[in-house]
């Protein structure tokens, strides 16, 4: 089986090396494709991967093609597709709002994966939410699955919705928790302690939580009322957070990102970059 990676940008080149270090693909079995000389001249240096800056040099070969450009760039790049795939190939899109229907028109296709990864893959701790059109069969999504595993844990969704919804949690995610952790720095330094402790405490803090959460089936309120004790410091926090509404606004913010996937979708990614 030989799998190829169109874009070798942040979210292409992790998946790339994802399923280099994995056992499942052999060093020749790689090929990556991107249109920036100065990247494919550095990925070469490197020696992991057989890259290509030509599609018609790659495509041909490849049982099965990632595709992570930018949607900016997907007419281009659907285009060329279209002109130099082989029948049977499977496509897997991470690319956000870009449907299978408009995938399979475009390049004149009929298997194809939409799949919406996060940017965790990166550190191998990844989760990717992917769905299928009914020509790729059982086996196939099997396969693609032990593919994208390689960059962390994976499921897959009944239809697109499911993946636009899971857009606004898992996919746009890590955001939400950088922007907490953001405002936990800002207060801590505002109490007086440097950036350098302001960022220990911090990313500390929530490696330990998550691990905690991790280590036993408690839900995150039940972890909530171990930290918090009656009448302490934690439930000051906690009531502060209810009083003004947080977790209303965090279930907003998770919805605008779900609703903007779908338009995303209706539009062709036409504004989108
Ligand atoms: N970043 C994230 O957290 C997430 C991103 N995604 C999706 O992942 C996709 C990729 O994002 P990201 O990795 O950040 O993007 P990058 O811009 O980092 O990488 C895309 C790469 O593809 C290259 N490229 C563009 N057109 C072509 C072409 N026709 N043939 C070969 N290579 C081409 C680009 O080159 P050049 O720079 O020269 O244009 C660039 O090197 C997006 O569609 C995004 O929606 C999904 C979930 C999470
Ligand atoms: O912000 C975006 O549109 C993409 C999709 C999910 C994460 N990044």
């Amino acid at each position: 089986m030989k799998v190829l990676v169109i874009g070798a940008g942040n979210m292409g080149l992790t998946y790339a090396q994802g399923m280099a270090q994995s056992d499942l693909l052999k060093k020749k079995d790689l090929l990556i494709l991107d249109s920036a000389r100065e990247k494919t001249d550095a990925l070469r240096k490197n020696d992991e991967f057989d890259v290509y800056e030509k599609i018609e040099d790659c495509l041909p070969q490849a049982d099965i093609v990632f595709i992570a450009v930018k949607p900016y760039n997907s007419d281009a790049l659907f285009e060329a597709i279209r002109e130099h795939k082989k029948p049977g190939q499977i496509f897997i899109s991470i690319m956000a709002g870009v449907t299978i229907k408009t995938m399979q028109e475009a390049m004149g296709i009929k298997k194809v994966v939409r799949a919406m990864p996060n940017l965790a893959a990166k550190v191998g701790h990844g989760f990717t939410s992917f769905t299928a059109s009914k020509q790729v069969s059982r086996l196939e999504l099997l396969t693609v699955e032990r593919l994208i595993d390689t960059t962390g844990r994976s499921i897959l969704l009944a239809n697109e919705m499911e993946i636009d919804k899971s857009t606004g949690i898992s996919g746009s995610g890590p955001a939400y928790i950088f922007y907490f952790m953001q405002s936990m720095m800002e207060a801590a330094v505002k109490m007086g302690f440097s950036q350098k402790d302001a960022r220990l405490m911090v990313a500390q803090t929530f490696q330990g939580a998550v691990e905690l959460f991790n280590s036993s089936d408690l839900d995150p309120t039940a972890w909530m009322d171990r930290v918090a004790s009656k009448g302490g410091t934690t439930r000051a926090a906690l009531d502060s957070m209810e009083e003004n509404n947080v977790k209303e606004l965090i279930k907003d913010a998770a919805h605008a990102a779900f609703e903007r996937a779908v338009q995303l979708g209706k539009e062709n990614n036409k504004e989108y970059v």
